[in-house]
């Protein structure tokens, strides 16, 4: 069995050569047509669009994608094609729960929120959404949830968040059709409702927010402050945006070990059942290095600040700092 691999995606080789001896490893952005026409099966991450112009005619019949979000994915087209595709939900939901716990510490110990009474605005409430929540409310705060496709009961509308929130973070996917589109749900109407100056935090997918309106809404004083880890036109982020925001990261927030592991083992588990051939050993992320301490602060784990510093020192650096990122673990133990 021929499989294309994204070579960004950690630990997963070994596993893979106990599946096949013919991988492929390549960077995921510059797979073309002609790489995957013989090949049966892909494992890519947020940087191969795979629609019929990239297998159009090729042999795939499986694509995993190690990631939760795949709005990468023509699924229409897949469908169509007879091409099974999956994701991986809530592989790296709790590395993004980290960062956002990270975040409220940071704005309680530098920023003057009281995080005890200060209300949080969670804009989708899926797998991360669902986890942020629990972060919020182990701190002693008020969420208000807005999921209109979900809609249960006690939910309020984005009207409501836009009213009521000190602090508006989004964890949607991003879709353009259906009921409801996520495609710049934060525009310039948004931020002109915003009556408390609030935080924003985005750690979605960059067009959920407008980038454009959320600068002009930082400059404006409409918005305290900005944490951005995803943005419009990525790795090309916009250096203004950069510059005004309080942390801004390259798209790392799913980032700890402990995530990209769980998404090596749901992506060849589908695999596997896929093409009906035994599962591998199971990927564990690599442990902390033994002299590691730790005092039991969560920014010692992870400190969403250090991912700031180095991609606003190296803004043209984006898919090298991801590529190259450094080990972080969701727990010491
Ligand atoms: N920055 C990063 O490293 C990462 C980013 N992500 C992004 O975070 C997104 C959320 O992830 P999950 O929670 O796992 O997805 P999920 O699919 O479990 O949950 C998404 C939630 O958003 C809701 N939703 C959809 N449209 C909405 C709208 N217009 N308004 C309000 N809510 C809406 C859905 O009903 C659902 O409950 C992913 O789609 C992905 O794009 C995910 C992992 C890592
Ligand atoms: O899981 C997702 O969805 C994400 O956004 C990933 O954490 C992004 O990872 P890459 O696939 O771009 O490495």
């Amino acid at each position: 069995m021929k499989i294309v691999i994204d070579d960004k995606i950690p630990y997963i080789r070994d596993a893979v050569a106990a599946i096949t001896d013919d991988a492929v490893y390549m960077d995921g952005s510059a797979i073309k047509a002609d790489d995957v026409r013989d090949a049966d099966a892909m494992i890519v991450r947020t940087r191969t669009r795979c629609d019929e112009r990239l297998l159009g005619g090729s042999r795939v019949r499986f694509v995993g994608t190690a990631t939760i979000g795949y709005d990468h994915l023509d699924t229409a087209w897949l469908d169509r094609a007879g091409i099974c595709w999956t994701n991986c939900p809530g592989c790296n939901a709790s590395s993004v729960a980290q960062y956002l716990r990270s975040v409220l510490i940071l704005l309680a110990r530098f920023h003057g929120v009281n995080l005890v009474g200060t209300t949080i605005g969670i804009v989708g409430c899926g797998h991360v959404g669902t986890l942020v929540c629990d972060v919020a409310l182990s701190f002693g705060m008020r969420v208000l949830v807005c999921d209109p496709p979900v809609g249960a009961s006690g939910y309020v509308s984005l009207e409501t968040i836009e009213r009521e929130a000190d602090i508006i973070t989004f964890h949607v996917p991003l879709t353009r059709d259906g009921a409801y589109p996520t495609y710049h749900l934060a525009d310039e109407a948004f931020f002109s409702r915003l009556v408390r100056r609030p935080f924003i935090i985005n750690t979605s997918r960059g067009a959920v927010v407008d980038n454009g309106a959320l600068l002009r809404a930082i400059d404006d004083g409409i918005v305290r402050q900005a944490i951005v880890d995803t943005w419009e036109r990525e790795p090309h982020v916009d250096l203004r945006l950069l510059d005004r925001v309080y942390i801004g990261t390259p798209h790392i927030a799913g980032y700890s070990a402990d995530g990209k592991a769980n998404a090596d083992n749901m992506v060849l588990d589908a695999l596997c059942r896929f093409f009906g051939v035994a599962a591998p050993p199971v990927v564990l992320p690599p442990p902390l290095p033994s002299g590691f301490v730790y005092t039991g602060d969560p920014l010692q784990l992870y400190n969403p600040l250090d991912d700031s510093r180095r991609l606003k020192a190296y803004p043209d650096k984006f898919e090298y700092l991801r590529g190259n990122y450094p080990l972080r673990r969701e727990t010491a133990f």
